[in-house]
């Protein structure tokens, strides 16, 4: 017979041996919880942008190699994507790296000194500072620019400026893949793009002529390639992101020949008009009405890009009198015809060249609202692609057509008289910067 006492010690066991088990439960329960929220919150740490873009289409993903990354860098036509990046420096170093905000990697002098040969490979000197090749131990490739120590800019605003460069990706621009803040030492580091400048390839560089003539399919896809790129700074970063300073300069040919925009989203203090006009921009693609009111829009872009369309087709740069030569051919309704690259003799179809010329024409207009929208710009040049693609065969027998309206006689008689006017245009051109230059009080000359 178990007694009351008895029944009591054994209740309070059972209850205490519960209890204990119910603490342990909850122990484990809440160890299990911390461990899956620690995760998420890791998870989210890699993919909150703080400046929010538009959702991926398609993730891009930088490698250190040039040609993978292109790979994935080509078609679809539209995919506009904030990058998940992966640190693509040496595995060795990558224990040493600091990830920011943004999700760049932050690289150390000495890693870069390294890369790039103690400082010896330069490929160019920009407005602020020299650009380097540098060769990472993995053999990737990429492009390091120094800021001339000099700058204005502080550290924070120098962060402020790679986080915000870090959220934007897109096949059509020259990606941010790291930088370096060190001491004094700052540099931001692109990946490579191995055939340089469109400049470069128009007008060679360094008074050498260059010896690779881009074909008019090529010119037609870099065109298609600035758009995109725009498009996506335009209407796919969120807010809107004015490059102000596009050029031909300014775009980078990878080893395939597909463009993509560089010098985006840098600071004001960065651009600036090496006239010393005091206006930020480039001197030959500064929208007019910019110059005249101060203000800078989306639209003042498109002008740019429309001149650099004009460079396209005709490899005569802006600072040699481009804009009075097109304002010459707008005279006669196939005007275009007269300056259209000679190097594209035989090779061009030129009706393309004329619905592209119709194009960068409406990017010029002098009013801007009546410019186009870089989405439109887009839909155009896309049309003329795919008319190109119907057009099949066609399309060469009319490319030879166009060597039919441009050769012999014709053309040496319309390349004399373009030289005449280059001429005149010259002096035209001089008494208008010195106009210009009294107005804006300095002394540089073109
Ligand atoms: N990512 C890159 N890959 C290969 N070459 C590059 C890269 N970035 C710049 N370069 C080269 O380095 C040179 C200087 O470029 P940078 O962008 O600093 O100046 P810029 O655009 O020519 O002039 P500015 O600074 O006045 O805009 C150019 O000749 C360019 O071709």
């Amino acid at each position: 017979m178990v007694n009351r006492s008895d029944l009591v010690v054994i209740g309070i066991s059972v209850g205490l041996a519960l209890g204990l088990l119910l603490a342990l439960l909850l122990f484990f329960v809440i160890k299990w919880y911390n461990g899956r929220s620690h995760l998420r919150r890791c998870a989210n740490e890699q993919n909150i942008p703080t400046l929010p873009v538009h959702k991926a289409k398609r993730a891009v993903v930088l490698t250190p190699d040039d040609s993978s990354n292109t790979a994935s860098s080509q078609p679809p036509e539209n995919a506009a994507s904030p990058t998940q990046h992966q640190p693509w420096w040496n595995n060795n170093h990558t224990k040493d790296l600091t990830v920011s905000a943004s999700g760049i990697p932050k690289y150390h002098y000495k890693d870069i000194q390294k890369a790039t040969q103690n400082f010896t490979t330069i490929l160019g000197q920009g407005s602020f500072g020299p650009v380097y090749k540098a060769v990472m131990p993995n053999g990737g490739l990429a492009a390091a620019k120094v800021h001339a120590s000099n700058s204005s800019q502080g550290d924070r605003e120098f962060q402020t400026e790679v986080s915000l460069l870090g959220r934007l990706h897109h096949r059509n621009l020259v990606n941010l893949v790291g930088y370096c803040v060190d001491k004094s030492h700052r540099m931001l580091i692109y990946e490579f793009m191995s055939n340089g400048s469109l400049e470069n390839l128009l007008y060679g560089s360094g008074g050498e002529e260059t010896t690779q003539v881009l074909r008019w399919e090529e010119r037609l896809q870099i065109a298609l390639d600035i758009s995109h790129g725009i498009e996506y700074l335009h209407e796919g970063a969120v807010p809107p992101v004015i490059h102000r300073d596009l050029k031909s300069a300014n775009i980078l040919l990878d080893h395939s020949m597909r463009a993509k925009v560089a010098d985006f989203g840098l600071s004001k203090e960065m651009v600036f008009d090496r006239m010393n006009s005091g206006l930020k921009g480039t001197h030959g693609y500064m929208d007019p009405t910019y110059i005249s009111t101060n203000k800078y829009t989306l639209k003042s872009d498109i002008y740019s890009f429309g001149v650099i369309i004009l460079e396209l087709i005709t490899a005569i740069h802006p600072q040699q009198n481009l804009m009075e030569y097109i304002n010459l051919a707008s005279m006669s309704p196939d005007g275009i015809d007269e300056i259209v690259d000679q190097k594209l003799e035989g090779n061009a179809n030129i009706e393309e060249v004329r619905l592209l010329a119709k194009i960068a024409n409406r990017c010029v207009h002098k009013t801007p609202r009546k410019r186009p929208s870089i989405g439109e710009v887009t839909q155009f040049i896309l049309k003329i692609k795919q008319g190109r693609s119907r057009g099949g065969r066609r399309q060469d027998t009319m490319s030879s057509s166009f060597g039919g309206v441009m050769d012999g006689e014709d053309m040496s008689r319309v390349i004399s008289r373009i030289k005449d006017q280059h001429v005149e245009l010259g002096l035209l051109a001089g008494v208008k910067e010195e106009d210009h230059q009294e107005r804006n009080g300095t002394t540089t000359t073109l």
